[in-house]
């Protein structure tokens, strides 16, 4: 699997009803700190589940820059990483600025070598993504933070055990100050760290290791300290994220599709606001089953972090309100500047009012109209081919590798349940 480059594009011809069963693969979002977390010890580490993805390679490769040997095996969806002997404590610039998860390899290596060096990490247009919460943890942990015209150079000795107040849940960096905190001196307390299911998944994966953490999942987390992480053998939760598009996917077309492999309490916003439109979620162990035989309901959605309604799934449900009856209200409160795929959308006959940066009012049912639209990000590419499902005629999604950041196949997963659908 290489990295791409070149300019993608996906062709829909909307009207499909979508049917059948699909599986969910690893979560992008705790596939990469999972990586990570590996620079904290000299032992192997195994990850299984692991999604095929753009950013998976970039971690890669990014780990490889640092002296990490990284095997990834495409054909059994899992990598092994010894991370023995680190080279170099700065990751390479144009691999940081592809994505917003590549700044969790400082936290580690600051915590295992006292030293790391990178730029301002990169990742998906959305408004302001100060890493500022890191910065503050770390130099609570007693390192040295010297902010440089490329970035940020950090150095330490031992980290010291501290109580950490994040001013914003932030969910990289309470990962980051989580794994930081493992191998620090006594007890660190972070207070207003972030709940996602993803920062469980890496604490689950941390206590594997050896690390002794409490209160995984609340706004309180408690870490003692221990001299040494061991290896890990581990396993990639399923992607809510995934399963929500295609679910999203599901309910638009007015079909009936079964998810696999799903977890229903990462699910429970998004199922809250599917049946509240009127579609039907069925559970059954870790299968979700969504069908829509009646019409779509305005709702209202607050993104907010977790349990709140997830930010990334916030373009996707906007395509549902284009489909629903009546005014239907859209509050982004994570991101300042995540609304900009609209005009996408009204260039393909949306009835949306911007009421400012964070908000809007979409009107429906709208018949959408097929066109050339262009993805700006990974979830607003997800959320133009959703509108092109239930658009008339063709749809042409331009910059269309956005997708492969994020998504395993989606096209392919989508072809799979009916819909005409494929890379041009
Ligand atoms: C790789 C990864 O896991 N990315 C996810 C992660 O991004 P990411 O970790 O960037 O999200 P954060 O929680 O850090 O950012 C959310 C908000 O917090 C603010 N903020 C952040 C850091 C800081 O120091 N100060 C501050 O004010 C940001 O400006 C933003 O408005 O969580 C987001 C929210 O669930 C998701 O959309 C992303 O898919
Ligand atoms: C925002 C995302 O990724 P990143 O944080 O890397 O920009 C995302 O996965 O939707």
């Amino acid at each position: 699997m290489a990295i791409t480059t070149a300019t993608e594009r996906i062709r829909t011809i909307g009207g499909r009803v979508l049917r059948g069963r699909v599986a969910i693969g690893g979560a992008k979002n705790a596939a990469l700190p999972a990586m990570a977390a590996a620079l904290l010890t000299e032992e192997e580490c195994v990850l299984e589940n692991v999604p095929l993805l753009e950013d998976v390679v970039v971690m890669t490769e990014l780990l490889r820059a640092l002296g990490a040997e990284v095997d990834l095996d495409t054909e059994r969806h899992r990598v092994r990483i010894r991370a023995a002997d680190i080279e170099s404590f700065e990751p390479p610039p144009e691999l940081v600025a592809r994505m917003r998860a590549s700044f969790l390899v400082t936290g580690p290596l600051l915590a295992r070598f006292g030293r790391a060096r990178s730029i301002p990490p990169g990742g998906c247009q959305l408004g302001s993504r100060p890493v500022d919460v890191d910065l503050r943890g770390f130099r609570k942990f007693g390192a040295q933070v010297e902010v440089t015209e490329s970035g940020f150079e950090l150095r330490s000795g031992r980290l010291r055990g501290c109580e950490i107040y994040m001013d914003y849940p932030s969910h990289t960096g309470t990962e980051n100050l989580l794994m930081a905190a493992c191998l620090a001196q006594g007890t660190t307390t972070i207070l207003n760290a972030a709940a996602e299911p993803e920062i469980v998944n890496l604490g689950q994966i941390l206590q594997d290791m050896g690390a002794r953490i409490n209160g995984l999942g609340t706004s309180r987390i408690v870490v003692q300290g221990v001299d040494r992480l061991r290896g890990y053998r581990a396993s990639v939760l399923p992607d809510r994220l995934e399963a929500g598009t295609l679910a999203i996917a599901a309910a638009i077309t007015h079909g009936e599709v079964i998810l696999d492999h799903v977890r229903e309490a990462d699910m429970a916003p998004l199922t809250h606001k599917l049946r509240e439109a009127g579609a039907e979620v069925w559970w059954s162990e870790s299968s979700m089953l969504v069908r829509a035989p009646g019409p779509l309901y305005a709702t209202e959605i607050q993104a907010l972090p977790f349990p709140g309604f997830p930010t990334d799934l916030q373009a996707a449900f906007a395509v549902l309100m284009t489909q629903a009856q009546g005014r239907s209200r859209i509050f982004e409160r994570v991101f300042n500047d995540r609304l900009r795929y609209t005009s996408e959308l009204q260039r393909m006959g949306a009835r949306i009012e911007l009421i400012d940066r964070q908000q809007a009012i979409i009107e429906g049912p709208v018949k959408l109209q097929g066109t050339a639209v262009r993805a700006l990000d990974i979830r607003s590419g997800a959320c133009l081919v959703l509108a092109g499902l239930v658009a008339e005629g063709e749809t042409i999604v331009l910059e269309a590798h956005h997708l492969r950041r994020g998504y395993e196949d989606l096209v392919g997963k989508l072809a799979a349940l009916g819909a005409d659908i494929h890379y041009a």
